[in-house]
């Protein structure tokens, strides 16, 4: 079903101005009642876009998404749109972006295609998918393009849908942050990108959430997804942004997918389990490396520890917690304290499924991925 695909620029678009413990259980209960919640709509009220997000969104053009067999246009890219315009200290952080596809199928002009042509995101029937990289908080190889192969599938995905009727996706994000220092980083010197602790990163991902918003993506139901240390953001994302001595107004996503994801640090570190033992060291200077020194911030920015998870994400429906039993670098008892957690302190509808491979072939390969999100997103239809 998933093609091979390529993606080239065809056009370029007028530029405007600047230019948690690790000790096994085993499995959880799915609880049922996701049903009620739903009800409290989020209240995060949207500022309207400034002039400064309208001239950093123009100032990215959109480049064509082709099919390499039919030659068909499947949709449209944005890369590395600034979302803090001006960046820290109007520094323009290359890491405070975001890249953006938009399916060709929901956008004006499907049968001769031709760019969005307009200031905000164009309004499109369907779901959001947001996706936060993984990396450790800090590695240099791994940013927001690498959801690319992800993304294309699940533009070939929607073309199929279009051609069937309904298009469950509106718009794909995939979000970069600044990272902590990597102690095998080549560049050398200061780079103000690579200097972020606890909790920068959340601070970013909630500053490029809100920006994706102020254009009109993300809103209403939509789905958050994040690969190992990016689920941990994901659940961050969804915690009171006081927690972390923030103010960033979000409209909180409805599901989140959660994919190899580290979710009880301080757990891992204290008694990892056998098989990972080896691994204690790399974990604790990366949680170091990201968080610093003090163990209670640790376990304070581990989703496992949130105590009650309905009053904390009010507009949760479900959580789907994908995890490989191959994963040479996280343990499944992540994923299984995670769920026990939730299913204890929420009525959230919670499902468990197998990723496959080992810890970042998920999103390597991006054909699994991409069906296990098109698969989620279908179902909020
Ligand atoms: N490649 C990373 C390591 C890494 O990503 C990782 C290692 C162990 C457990 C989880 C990891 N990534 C989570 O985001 C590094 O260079 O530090």
């Amino acid at each position: 079903m998933w093609r091979r695909l390529s993606q080239i620029v065809v056009k370029v678009r007028r530029r405007h101005g600047f230019d948690c413990s690790g000790s096994a259980s085993s499995g959880f209960p799915t609880a049922a009642g996701a049903q009620s919640k739903s009800d409290k709509t989020t209240t995060a009220t949207m500022p309207s876009l400034s002039e400064k997000d309208q001239l950093a969104w123009a100032s990215v053009p959109w480049t064509s998404v082709v099919d390499e067999e039919s030659g068909k246009v499947l949709g449209w890219r944005k890369s590395q749109v600034p979302y803090i315009p001006g960046g820290v200290d109007n520094s323009g952080l290359s890491l405070q972006t975001l890249d953006v596809w938009l399916p060709a199928s929901g956008t004006p002009g499907y049968a001769t295609p031709q760019a969005p042509d307009a200031p905000s995101l164009p309004s499109q029937s369907g779901h959001w998918i947001v996706y936060i990289h993984g990396g450790a908080w800090r590695d240099p190889m791994i940013d927001a393009s690498s959801f690319s192969p992800t993304a294309i599938n699940l533009l070939q995905a929607a073309a199929s849908s279009f051609s069937k009727g309904s298009v469950p996706i509106a718009g794909v994000a995939s979000l970069n942050y600044r990272l902590s220092p990597h102690p095998n980083h080549p560049t050398g010197g200061r780079d103000p990108n690579r200097e972020a602790r606890h909790p920068d990163h959340i601070s970013d991902v909630l500053g490029g959430l809100a920006f994706l918003q102020r254009l009109g993506g993300a809103t209403g139901s939509w789905l958050l997804s994040g690969h190992s240390c990016g689920a941990t953001l994901a659940f961050q994302a969804v915690m009171a942004p006081s927690r972390w001595g923030l103010d960033t107004a979000i409209v909180k996503p409805t599901v989140i997918v959660g994919l190899n994801g580290l979710y009880d640090l301080a757990g891992f570190i204290t008694m990892p389990p056998p098989e990972y033992a080896g691994l204690r060291d790399a974990y604790e200077e990366f949680t170091r490396g990201a968080f610093g020194d003090d163990k209670t911030v640790w376990k304070d920015a581990c989703p496992a520890t949130a105590d009650d998870w309905t009053s904390e994400w009010q507009e949760g429906k479900q959580v789907v917690l994908a995890q490989s039993r191959e994963d040479s670098l996280v343990p499944y008892a992540q994923l299984e304290k995670m769920g026990a957690y939730l299913s204890k302190s929420s009525s959230l509808n919670i499902r468990e499924m197998e990723a496959g491979g080992d810890h970042d072939d998920i999103w390597k390969k991006g054909d699994r991925l991409a069906e296990i999100l098109y698969d989620v997103v279908s179902g909020l239809m």
